[in-house]
């Protein structure tokens, strides 16, 4: 994603006065070092009509101290809370003062302390509201068939507090069993056992989750869903009418993916299930993880199967960050790193390793992108970051996923292949049903090695604090370019074509004939600086020849634009404009108006004001800092 200077705008930081006295993770109000969340119960009525969840939740809650402490403190954000009980009587409690970022922590004061290993039952009673941050409530005409409203939430990083109070840590990870009532289909980050209860033309549809997972990955999503058969263990929902596209994209894709991170991580794939929810195209993001089901953009189903690495992204999650997790969103980049790393592997061994490489270009142009927005010395730039006082929503870029992958595709050749793989088998195998940090993983890398002199005098000598700490960009490998020279080959033409007026090359469609999306998306790219300098023709004559202008990939006709934009080339603005109301996908959507309101700030505006309400709150925020800045 990139970034614009307004969107880091620093927020009101936290109270000096209050101390967030958590291990690991500064970005919870929850005291998780005292009581440790094992299950979370989720009982709730989905109001279309409100647009809240009305229910409420059970923690089970295991005292980590000997009668200590007599206090327990809960993330919550933006919550209706009515009652809490424990052992069933009405408990001592308190919703504190807001503090931004983080929300108000909800308080239970105990009348004893409890003993140590000790487990028991906090019921609490809750409506979510207008405010909350982790829900996207659509109006049925909203939706592409007009027929039903439609609800989805997205907890990453720090939103589920604002659908219930919980340790809102990815430190914490209990099981979860959901019961959901709505007049649609409900799907939640479970596996499903089943739909009864028949009310007022609503059903309970109910799901376990027992593998332990964080608060990020708790998730739902309801409305006219339809689903279809895409392998022997998943299946893909979406709306009725875009089943049929979605199932073709899909369809035999899955376990070609699951076998290929199979061969070189363990356990084999933990969740039973591996299903895919295509959501309405506001969905912010390209994918996210949720488990048993991956929530992904309909801007993936171009019809040319050219954008499914989203969904290899989304898979390898499976292993990195669902089963082993970053302990906190300081050391994202365990999960993003080694996300993006498996996704290559994946690519690689499908359909050859120039194809590894071929993604690694492609990632360092984001990671420059985002560097540069930045700046080099930004602590945001770092391996590991400084969260304190800080949103986590605020330091989320390409860095983690792409200085994380660089991170370990260094030790992948430092040590050689065959090596670093053991040590791959043996990380995910070491670490599963946990959340770790940086220095679990360093430690494990120089355990596994330690009796082998040669590898554990390369990792003694190796720049840890460098990898860590340093800003900027990470040492860059030699990649195999066989597959973006043709795309270097033929921008360098339309500068010659562009700078000198060299009108001998004439451009046709067969220079790009034989590429794949993602070459034309290089070529695009590589021709941005060059954008500022070219004229009406020259965007147009890219645009009509190669047919770029009206490609159905997102990827392709959103670079597009960009150029269009760049070189402020009128025809292109209604056009970015339309789509603008057509995707919510922030990849897309961030750059698109931070270059629209250079182009023509007015129509910019304009544009996000009538979408607004399309918008994901999480979308809507950004962009609106993008735009106005402080201004609002
Ligand atoms: C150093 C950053 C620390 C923490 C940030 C953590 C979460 C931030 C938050 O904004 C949520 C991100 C969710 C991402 C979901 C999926 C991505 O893989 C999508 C990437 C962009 C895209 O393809 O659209
Ligand atoms: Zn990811």
């Amino acid at each position: 994603m990139h970034r614009s200077p307004a969107a880091m705008v620093t927020k009101p930081m936290v109270d000096p006065n209050i101390t967030i006295s958590t291990p690991r993770d500064p970005n919870t109000l929850s005291n998780y070092h005292n009581w440790l969340n094992k299950h979370t119960a989720a009982n709730f009525e989905i109001d279309f009509q409100k647009r809240i969840l009305k229910g409420g939740v059970t923690l089970t809650l295991e005292s980590l101290t000997d009668k200590e402490s007599k206090e327990i403190n809960l993330d919550t954000s933006y919550l209706s809370i009515s009652a809490v009980r424990i052992g069933g009587k009405e408990a001592n409690w308190t919703l504190k003062d807001r503090l931004e970022p983080y929300g108000s922590p909800l308080t239970i004061t105990l009348d004893s302390g409890i003993p140590k290993g000790e487990k028991f039952d906090v019921e609490i009673d809750l409506e979510t509201t207008e405010q909350c941050t982790a829900l996207q409530w659509m109006t049925k005409e909203q939706t592409s068939n007009k027929k039903h409203p439609y609800m989805f939430s997205q907890c990453q990083a720090i939103h589920a507090r604002s659908i219930f109070p919980c340790q809102d840590t990815p430190d914490v990870k209990s099981t979860f069993s959901f019961a959901l009532r709505s007049p649609l289909p409900v799907l939640a980050s479970g596996l499903p056992t089943g739909q009864k209860d028949y009310a007022n033309g609503t059903l309970l549809y109910t799901f376990e989750q027992s593998v332990p997972i964080p608060s990020y990955l708790f998730a739902i999503a309801s409305g006219d869903l339809a689903s279809a058969a895409i392998g022997p263990r998943s299946t893909v929902w979406t709306g009725p009418e875009e089943l049929l596209a979605c199932k073709d994209e899909l369809d035999g894709e899955i376990e070609p993916f699951i076998s290929a991170v199979e061969k070189i991580v363990r356990p084999s794939y933990p969740w039973t299930q591996y299903n895919v929810l295509i959501l309405p195209p506001s969905f912010p993001y390209g994918g996210m993880e949720n488990p048993v089901w991956t929530y992904a953009t309909p801007s993936i189903i171009s019809g040319d199967k050219q954008n499914i690495d989203v969904i290899a992204h989304e898979l390898s999650h499976s292993w990195s960050g669902n089963n082993v997790s970053a302990a906190s969103w300081e050391h994202f980049w365990l999960n993003e790193g080694w996300t993006t790393y498996l996704e290559r592997r994946i690519q690689a061994s499908l359909h050859g390793p120039a194809h590894f490489d071929f993604s690694a270009i492609i990632g360092w142009k984001a990671l420059s992108e985002s560097i540069e927005l930045y700046g080099r010395d930004h602590d945001y730039t770092k391996l590991i970051v400084d969260l304190k006082g800080k949103d986590p929503d605020d330091a989320f870029s390409s860095i983690p996923y792409e200085k994380g992958f660089h991170a370990l595709y260094a030790f992948d050749r430092l040590l050689g292949r065959e090596k670093w793989d053991r040590f791959v088998a043996h990380y995910f195998d070491t670490f599963k049903f946990q959340s770790i940090d940086s220095y679990d993983f360093k430690s494990c890398l120089l355990e596994f090695f330690a009796k082998d002199e040669e590898a554990s005098k390369k990792l003694n000598e190796f720049d840890w604090d460098r990898l860590f700490y340093a800003p900027g960009y990470p040492p860059k490998p030699d990649f195999d370019d066989s597959m973006v020279k043709v795309c270097y080959e033929l921008s360098a033409k339309w500068e010659q074509r562009v700078q000198n007026g060299d009108t001998s090359f004439t451009p046709c469609k067969h220079d790009t004939k034989s590429w794949i999306a993602n070459q034309s998306v290089v070529f695009l790219e590589s021709l941005y600086d060059l954008a500022a300098s070219m004229s009406r023709d020259d965007v147009l004559l890219l645009g009509s020849t190669y047919g770029f202008q009206d490609s159905k990939n997102i990827e392709v006709v959103s670079r597009y634009f960009q150029i269009g934009l760049r070189a402020k080339v009128e025809d292109v603005y209604e056009p970015t404009a339309e789509l603008l109301g057509k995707i919510g996908r922030m990849k897309f959507v961030r750059p698109l108006f931070r270059l629209l309101k250079e182009a023509d700030e007015k129509l910019a505006k304009e544009t996000f004001e009538r979408n607004r309400s399309f918008y994901h709150p999480i979308c809507r925020g950004m962009v609106e800092k993008d735009l106005f800045g402080e201004e609002k």
